[in-house]
C-alpha cells in the first residue's frame, strides 16, 4: 500500500567515475538509489575524456532503476517532488546549438592537456590579477583552458564559435539541458558554485565578467554560456523530459563538492569537510564575504540559496581515489577498492616510501603543473602493502598541507574535520588521516552527503524543507570519531618527508606531454 503521507526528494549524482540517482525522505535517508560506473576514455599521458552521451544515459538508467525499487517498497510516484542535481564539476562540455549534439568528448578536470597553452597565457598581460577576480589560479584545471584548447585543436569545436552555434556547459549545464529534451526546450542553465569554476565568473556579481572573457579572448556572440541561476530554485532548471520521472521538475543543483558541504550542514563559517572521491576537496564555510586566498587555496561559492551567496575556502587534491583505481586497474594490485585496506595492512607503515600522486601535477596548495607521479624510497625491501600505504597517506599529506595553508588563510585552525567520499570508507586511510593532522575526523553513518546536499537545494526550492533550521536533525544518526593516536614528533618527522619529496618531484614532467 502506497504510504500516503511521505515526501521524497530525488538525487542525481554525476561523479568522475560513476552516475548514481538516490531517492531520500524527510530525514535524509535514502530509500532507494542505484548506481553506474561508466567508461574513462585516456586517449593519450595526462588526458582524460567522458562520453557525453554516456553521461545522459547512465543518469537516466541509474533514475529508472532507483524508482523500480522505490516503487517496490510501496511509494508512490508522486511522493516525489522534485529533482536535484550534483556533478564532478571543471569538466568541459562544448555542444552545437541547433542539434544538441556534442562536438567533442566531455574535457575531464583532471586532464592536463592544455599545460603547454597555460604557461602562454600565464605570460599575458592581466594574468596576476585573475584570482582576484574569480578566486582561482590559472591552470589546467578550471574550464577556461579546455575550452581555448578545443578552440585551438578541435576544427568542429572552431567552426561552431565561427558560426555562433557554440554552447559550452559544465556537466550541471549538459544534464539540464539534455534532461529537459535539448535545443527543442533549450534549457540552458548553471549556478554559481559550478559557473565558478570556468574562471568566467565574477565571485562577486555572481555573473560573467567581460574582463575574464577579454583576457581569454573569447567572444560572447559566438559561445553561448548557461545563465547563471540560484543553487535553489522552483521555476530555473525546468523538468525531466521522459523516463519514469518526466514531468518532475529540476529544483536544485550545486557542484559536487559544495553538495558534499551543504549535505554535512557546513551552513555556519569555520564549520570544514573534507570530500575523499576521485579527487578529494575540502570545503571551509568562509561566511557572506569571499576570502582570497594567499596560500594556495581557492576561493570559491558554498552555495546560493535564499539571501546572500555563501563562500567557502576551498582545498583542491586531484588525486585521491583514482590512485587506489590506478594500483587496481594498471597495477592489479587487488580487484577492488575495499581490498586495498587489507593490503595497506599487511604492513606496520609505509617502509619508507613516500608516494606523490601527481598524475596531474599538484594541485592544492601547491599549484605544481611540471610534475608526475614518483614514489620515493622504494628498496629491495619494499612490499606491495608499503606502497599501497603510501598511496592512501599522499591523500592525507596534501589534506595535511591544505589544513596548514588554512589556517594562514583564515587565521583559525579547525578543532575536527567531517569526511566523507567513496575513500574515506577506509578507517585506516581515516586513522592515518587523523594522525597526520593532530585532530579528530568525524565520518557520518550515511555517506551519501553529496546526493544529499542536492536533495537538500532541490527540496528547499519547493518546501520540502522550509528553512535551514529544519534540517538539523537531517543525517546526525551514527557517526564515527577516528582521534589522532600519533606523537607530533613523528607526524612533523612525516610530513617534513612529504614535502621534501614533492620538492625532489618538481620539474619533472615539464616537457613531457
Ligand atoms: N572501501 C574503500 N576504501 C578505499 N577507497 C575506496 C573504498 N571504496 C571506494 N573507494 C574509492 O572511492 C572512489 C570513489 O568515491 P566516490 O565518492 O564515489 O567518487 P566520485 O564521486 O568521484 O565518483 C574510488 O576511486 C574508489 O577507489
Ligand atoms: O569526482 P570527485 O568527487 O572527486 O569530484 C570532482 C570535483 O568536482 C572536481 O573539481
Amino acid at each position: 500500500m502506497p504510504l500516503a503521507n511521505d515526501v521524497f526528494v530525488g538525487a542525481i549524482d554525476q561523479g568522475t567515475t560513476s552516475s548514481r540517482f538516490l531517492i531520500f525522505d524527510k530525514d535524509g535517508t535514502p530509500v532507494a538509489s542505484h548506481q553506474i560506473e561508466f567508461k574513462q576514455i585516456y586517449p593519450h599521458s595526462g588526458w582524460h575524456e567522458h562520453d557525453p552521451a554516456e553521461l545522459i544515459s547512465s543518469v537516466q538508467q541509474c533514475i529508472d532503476e532507483a524508482v523500480k525499487i522505490f516503487l517496490r517498497l510501496g511509494h508512490s510516484l508522486d511522493a516525489i517532488k522534485s529533482v536535484g542535481i550534483t556533478n564532478q564539476r571543471e569538466t568541459t562540455v562544448c555542444w552545437d546549438k541547433q542539434t544538441g549534439e556534442p562536438l567533442y568528448n566531455a574535457i575531464v578536470w583532471t586532464d592536463i592537456r592544455a599545460q603547454e597553452l597555460v604557461r602562454e597565457i600565464k605570460k599575458r598581460d592581466g594574468a596576476d590579477g585573475l584570482q582576484q577576480l574569480c578566486g582561482l589560479p590559472l591552470s589546467t584545471y578550471p574550464c577556461c583552458t579546455k575550452v581555448l584548447w578545443m578552440l585551438e585543436n578541435v576544427p568542429r569545436v572552431k567552426q561552431a564559435y565561427d558560426e555562433g552555434r557554440l554552447m559550452f556547459g559544465t556537466v550541471d549545464s549538459w544534464l539540464v539541458y539534455q534532461l529537459n529534451g535539448g535545443p527543442h526546450k533549450n534549457v540552458h542553465v548553471s549556478e554559481p558554485t559550478n559557473a565558478s569554476r570556468s574562471m568566467f565568473m565574477n565571485l562577486e556579481t555572481l555573473d560573467y565578467d567581460e574582463r575574464l572573457l577579454g583576457f581569454f579572448k573569447l567572444d560572447r556572440n559566438k559561445i553561448t554560456l548557461p545563465k547563471i541561476v540560484r543553487s535553489s530554485d522552483a521555476n530555473a532548471y525546468g523538468t525531466l523530459a521522459t523516463g519514469t520521472l518526466k514531468g518532475v521538475p529540476i529544483t536544485g543543483c550545486l557542484g559536487d563538492q559544495s553538495a558534499a558541504l551543504v549535505g554535512q550542514k557546513g551552513f555556519s563559517p569555520g564549520m570544514a569537510k573534507n570530500t575523499y572521491g576521485t579527487g578529494c576537496f575540502l570545503l571551509y564555510n568562509v561566511g557572506e564575504k569571499p576570502v582570497i586566498s594567499t596560500h594556495g587555496l581557492l576561493a570559491t561559492v558554498a552555495y546560493y540559496f535564499e539571501g546572500k551567496p555563501v563562500y567557502a575556502l576551498e582545498g583542491s587534491i586531484a588525486v585521491a581515489g583514482s590512485g587506489i583505481k590506478f594500483l587496481i586497474n594498471n597495477l592489479d594490485f587487488v580487484k577492488e577498492s575495499s581490498k586495498i585496506n587489507d593490503l595497506a595492512a599487511t604492513v606496520d607503515d609505509n617502509g619508507g616510501c613516500v608516494f606523490v600522486t601527481a598524475f596531474s601535477g599538484l594541485f592544492a596548495p601547491y599549484w605544481i603543473d611540471e610534475c608526475r607521479g614518483t614514489i620515493l624510497g622504494i628498496t629491495q625491501y619494499t612490499q606491495k602493502g608499503h606502497i599501497a600505504r603510501a598511496t592512501l597517506e599522499a591523500t592525507c599529506f596534501q589534506t595535511a598541507a591544505i589544513l596548514r595553508a588554512m589556517a594562514k588563510d583564515s587565521g583559525a585552525s579547525l578543532a575536527e574535520l567531517a569526511v566523507d567520499g567513496g575513500m574515506s570508507n577506509s578507517d585506516l586511510c581515516m586513522q592515518t588521516q587523523a594522525d597526520l593532522i593532530g585532530i579528530p575526523v568525524k565520518r557520518p553513518a550515511m555517506r551519501e552527503t553529496t546526493a544529499l546536499g542536492a536533495a537538500i537545494a532541490a527540496g528547499l526550492a519547493v518546501g520540502v524543507w522550509k528553512g535551514l533550521e529544519e534540517l538539523r536533525e537531517v543525517n546526525m544518526v551514527g557517526s564515527t570519531v577516528f582521534e589522532p593516536k600519533m606523537v607530533e614528533e613523528k607526524r612533523e618527522g612525516m610530513f617534513g618527508r612529504w614535502e621534501k619529496a614533492v620538492k625532489t618531484c618538481t620539474g619533472f614532467g615539464a616537457h613531457f606531454l
